[in-house]
């Protein structure tokens, strides 16, 4: 056995893999990781429903979650035997497929969703306004399924055995107490969250991320991510809401569209990233700009001129989606799109009025399609070993 206190990355093995980053994030602090925290590369997301109805039962789990969320983020076993370093006789406390790999820049992010503030739990006077279900949007086919759930975890990492090890033992330890509703697979993120990082791109080919909230935006981040002091209850002081939207794209529709319909469908140019009234990246788009048409450049059903903030009151989100395939269909077409993850201050003033803008509106809409949907209440982060997720929810 490795021993109780034998961290993976001490296991002499080489690491399986070439990633850039093993290293670890830190877990504790006052907002929880995997939100400014640069994209990772790799998404493994998971919504639990609680089968339990006693309270305690899902109080003592969030416990072990934060617990065995602590060990893992810094590359440890789940447990404190570990995978081979238990007794012969019992399941190991941690499934093994992480061993020898490294932290690979592990975030676990936690939400709760407004069924967790039913009846069940007592916690219903606690629910925050702005945990509100979303409106529907005309154009959605959302399928229950995907869509909800009472608890979320967002697991990010660059390597993806490391994010789907983290899901697949959160899981386990909450046998009994909750069971999962769905889970999402995604790679290549599709917004940089920092300044250091490069634009990616989506799965239209596009860069995506561009005129991202960034971590170095710090009043950015004060405005529109976090949530403060007297916006709603205090439990929720220092967290952020997140909308997710499985976001199915028509590829191969898109992909016998001409380069030029493509860049008046975003308003921004395909290679550089450019807005088509500018020359480089971050250019700022000129909203008013006419060409020789009198026509606006960006025009008036595009994507970016429809999301941007200056129709949105100075709205803004901080994106943090990922592209996911999940093979092919029936009919041979690439089961493909976006799983779109934003964070904000609150949904009904920022995701809200600007998907009601874009569903009602956006040239877009043509080629992709929304299945899914979630809205979750994100903590502020654990600040030390005594603390555990939504401690001051329950207390
Ligand atoms: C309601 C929020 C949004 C949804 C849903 C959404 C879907 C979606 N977006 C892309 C691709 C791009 N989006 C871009 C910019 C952008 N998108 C939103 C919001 C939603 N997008 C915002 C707020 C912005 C920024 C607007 C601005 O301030 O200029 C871009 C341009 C590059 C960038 O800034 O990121 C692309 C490309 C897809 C493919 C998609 C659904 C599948
Ligand atoms: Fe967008």
């Amino acid at each position: 056995g490795a021993g109780a206190l034998a961290t993976r990355a001490l296991i002499e093995e080489p690491a399986a893999h070439a990633e850039s980053t093993g290293d670890p994030y830190p877990f504790y602090g006052r907002n929880q990781a995997g939100i400014t925290t640069p994209a990772q590369d790799r998404l493994h997301f998971v919504a639990f429903d609680v089968i339990t109805s006693k309270r305690e039962e899902l109080a003592d789990l969030l416990q072990k979650w934060t617990a065995a969320a602590a060990r893992m983020t810094q590359g440890r076993d789940a447990g404190p035997f570990g995978s081979v370093g238990g007794p012969l006789e019992a399941p190991p406390d941690d499934t093994g497929e992480a061993l020898g790999l490294p932290a690979s820049g592990l975030t676990l992010t936690i939400g709760f969703g407004s069924s967790l503030f039913d009846k069940r739990f007592g916690l219903a006077d606690r629910r925050p306004a702005a945990l509100a279900d979303l409106p529907a949007f005309p154009g959605d086919e959302l399928s229950p399924d995907i869509s909800g759930g009472d608890i979320c975890m967002q697991a990010c990492a660059h390597d993806p055995q490391v994010a789907v090890h983290a899901i697949r033992n959160l899981a386990r330890i909450g046998f009994g107490r909750v069971s999962v509703r769905y889970s999402q697979l995604g790679f290549g993120r599709t917004s940089s969250t920092s300044r250091a990082q490069t634009t990616p791109r989506n799965l239209l080919g596009f860069k995506d991320g561009t005129a991202n909230i960034k971590l170095e935006d710090t009043s950015m981040l004060r405005d529109y991510v976090w949530a403060a002091p007297g916006d709603g209850p205090a439990w929720m002081d220092g967290g952020s809401y997140l909308v997710t939207r499985k976001i199915r794209m028509h590829v191969e529709t898109w992909d016998r569209t001409s380069l030029g319909e493509q860049e008046t469908i975003f308003g921004r140019d395909k290679g550089k990233g450019a807005p088509l009234t500018g020359h480089a990246e971050f250019d700022e788009p000129d909203l008013a700009k006419t060409g020789p048409d009198g026509q606006p450049v960006i025009p008036a059903d595009s994507h970016v001129r429809l999301a941007h903030p200056s129709l949105h009151g100075g709205a803004r989100l901080l994106r943090r989606g990922y592209n996911y395939v999940d093979g092919s269909d029936g009919l041979g077409r690439l089961d493909a799109g976006l799983f779109f993850m934003a964070y904000q201050r609150d949904p009904r003033k920022q995701f809200v009025p600007i998907q009601t803008e874009l569903a009602a509106k956006d040239k877009l809409n043509e080629y992709i399609q929304h299945i899914s949907s979630g809205v979750f209440a994100c903590p502020p982060g654990v600040t030390d070993a005594g603390d555990y997720w939504g401690r001051a929810l329950f207390s």
